[in-house]
């Protein structure tokens, strides 16, 4: 039997190319879900053994839907993590595909695709409203399904040939070297061919109130235990201005011999630990790592 593996679709978005890299359908059933927190929820309650959601991009930085649902929604674990290029194409229905950029009044996409390829909109459709929807796919799919509309989506290549559009740009994103780190969450598991090159752990930690140096104390923690920390970001609790939970992600995995030890220092400073996962980091984009092809199912 194929184990579900659920993700932000619909079929043809960023995270469909990385669950089919991450999970191989001779062996998973890919399930598109329509919303990060979908895939949460629906792993959450046990529906799927595995999901796959964005938590970060070189652009944009954090998705900060994927963390706020993992801090006040959900209680999966962080099973692993998938580096995978990004590539924004503009797309339109191929009934236009021969018009004038400036004759599109309406562009849809998902935010961080949008936020990714701002100055190039400005440049290339100032005139045009931007329409967020819940994925590129969607946006894509939209597209296709309005040819009396004056649209264009933002979205992966593999978009726009599932849902037969034509590429107007390619390359779209204002900076090069874009990647957006996806992971997966729920039931532990390792990739059955592929190289592991690296593991984390994700923390979320509170800081007690009113102790000044509290974040220098959880840093020092880290480096006297030789741990190098890869990421910090800090999130709103949402219970009062100016207070936060700092996502941290070490370069260790948990069988480190000193991450025992700088978790247990951290909390005797008073500060509260989550562990959110320990998990192989993957990256599929080397030359000769083609994505696999898409079997419609
Ligand atoms: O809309 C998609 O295609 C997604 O998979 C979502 C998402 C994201 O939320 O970051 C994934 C990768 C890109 O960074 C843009 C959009």
């Amino acid at each position: 039997m194929k184990h579900p593996v659920a993700y932000l679709g619909p079929r043809g978005t960023f995270t469909h190319e990385a669950v089919r890299r991450l999970f191989p359908e001779t062996d998973y059933q890919h399930t598109p879900c329509d919303s990060i927190p979908d895939v949460l929820l629906a792993v959450d309650r046990g529906e799927f053994a595995h999901g796959v959601v964005p938590m970060e991009n070189a652009i944009e930085g954090s998705v900060n839907l994927t963390l706020d649902w993992l801090v006040h929604h959900v209680d999966v674990t962080l099973t692993a993590e998938l580096i995978h290029p990004i590539n924004q194409n503009l797309m339109t229905h191929p009934d236009h595909a021969q018009w004038p950029l400036s004759r599109f009044t309406r562009v849809l996409s998902h935010p961080q695709a949008v936020a990714q390829c701002r100055s190039h909109l400005r440049e290339l459709l100032p005139g045009a409203t931007i329409s967020y929807v819940d994925s590129t796919a969607e946006a894509s799919r939209q597209v296709a399904g309005h040819p009396e509309e004056a649209w264009v989506a933002i979205g992966p290549q593999s978009s726009g040939l599932l849902y037969g559009l034509t590429i107007l740009e390619s390359g779209i994103q204002d900076y090069p070297n874009n990647f957006t780190r996806f992971i997966s969450v729920g039931r532990p598991w390792t990739h059955r061919t592929r190289a592991i090159v690296g593991w984390k752990t994700t923390l979320l930690i509170t800081l007690p109130s009113d102790f000044p140096g509290a974040l220098h104390r959880v840093l020092t923690s880290f480096s006297d235990c030789e741990i190098n920390l890869s990421r910090i970001e800090s999130r709103p609790t949402k219970k009062k201005l100016g207070t936060y939970y700092f996502f941290i992600d070490a370069e260790a995995g948990l069988d480190h011999p000193g991450i025992a030890k700088a978790i247990a220092d951290v909390e005797h400073w008073g500060c509260q630990v989550r562990q959110l996962g320990s998990y192989p980091c993957y990256t599929f984009d080397k030359i000769g790592d083609p994505l696999p092809v898409d079997n419609g199912r």
